[in-house]
């Protein structure tokens, strides 16, 4: 199948110039946004994308750069859209999502509105596990190398395409994906050293090439602008532009 993927943001938690790192998968009967930061809601509108076009939201881990947009979402399906939409969650987030995270703003006893299952059809997503999420898109999660004692995870889709989310570099990861015939590599990349908590472009430059080949960069800071030109083979991945991925 082909995959339209379109990245509404493709900045940093704290990018001025660009929105959060978030994706939009534009499928044959569905848009699934893949995170949902707190910029998500006016980055779709700034791309045409009525709020209401999106019907399935998956989150990645619990920063607010992936999912601090979730209570406008929640709140605008409930009352002006009237549905519940599938809600994609890790399984070790699903509860920490909602007491760590949503409940302060989104809770309503006096409405019985207790649960994150109140606003969205919530589907939990095991580790390793392939899910359907439509009949020619499945999603396996990859637990990432993130924040230490914090789950986070990046997505491989239909086998092909390998989408870090946030994640230091996971070398012997990445390697074995390719080797397996995974094609495409998004991966999030800190341009000033050292990465931190994510994969630094130094650390990314040192990859073999074949694989640097097949790696587009995002989750990049103001300064991007500044590094074309210095990332080798690789390339920045643009917010805003659809790009068309084979997954066959
Ligand atoms: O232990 C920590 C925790 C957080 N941070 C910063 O906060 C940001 C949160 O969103 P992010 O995961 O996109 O990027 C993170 C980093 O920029 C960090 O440098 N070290
Ligand atoms: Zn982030
Ligand atoms: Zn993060």
């Amino acid at each position: 199948m082909k995959l339209q993927l379109q990245m509404i943001g493709t900045g940093s938690a704290f990018a001025k110039t660009f929105n959060n790192n978030n994706a939009l998968l534009h499928l044959k009967n569905d848009k699934l946004l893949i995170d949902c930061g707190f910029t998500a809601s006016r980055a779709l509108m700034e791309l045409g994308v009525p709020l209401e076009a999106v019907n399935g939201i998956l989150i990645t881990h619990i920063h607010a750069d992936h999912v601090g947009g979730l209570e406008e979402f929640a709140f605008r399906n409930m009352y002006a859209f009237k549905r519940r939409i599938p809600l994609f969650v890790p399984a070790s987030l699903a509860t920490v999502l909602w007491e760590h995270s949503l409940r302060g703003g989104l809770e309503n006893k006096a409405e019985g509105i207790t649960s994150l299952s109140d606003y969205f059809e919530v589907i939990t997503l095991e580790e390793d596990e392939p899910c359907q999420i439509t009949p020619d898109l499945t999603i396996r999660l990859i637990p990432s190398v993130h924040i230490e004692g914090k789950s986070s995870y990046s997505l491989l889709l239909n086998d092909k395409l390998f989408y870090s989310s946030d994640s230091m570099l996971n070398r012997e990861l990445l390697l074995k994906l390719l080797a397996d015939g995974c094609r495409y590599f998004l991966h999030d990349c800190q341009l000033q050293s050292p990465g931190m908590v994510h994969a630094s472009l130094e650390e990314l430059l040192e990859l073999p090439i074949e694989l640097q080949r097949n790696m587009m960069l995002m989750h990049y800071t103001d300064d991007m602008p500044a590094y074309i030109g210095r990332t080798g083979v690789m390339s920045f991945i643009e917010q805003s532009k659809t790009y068309t991925f084979s997954l066959d």
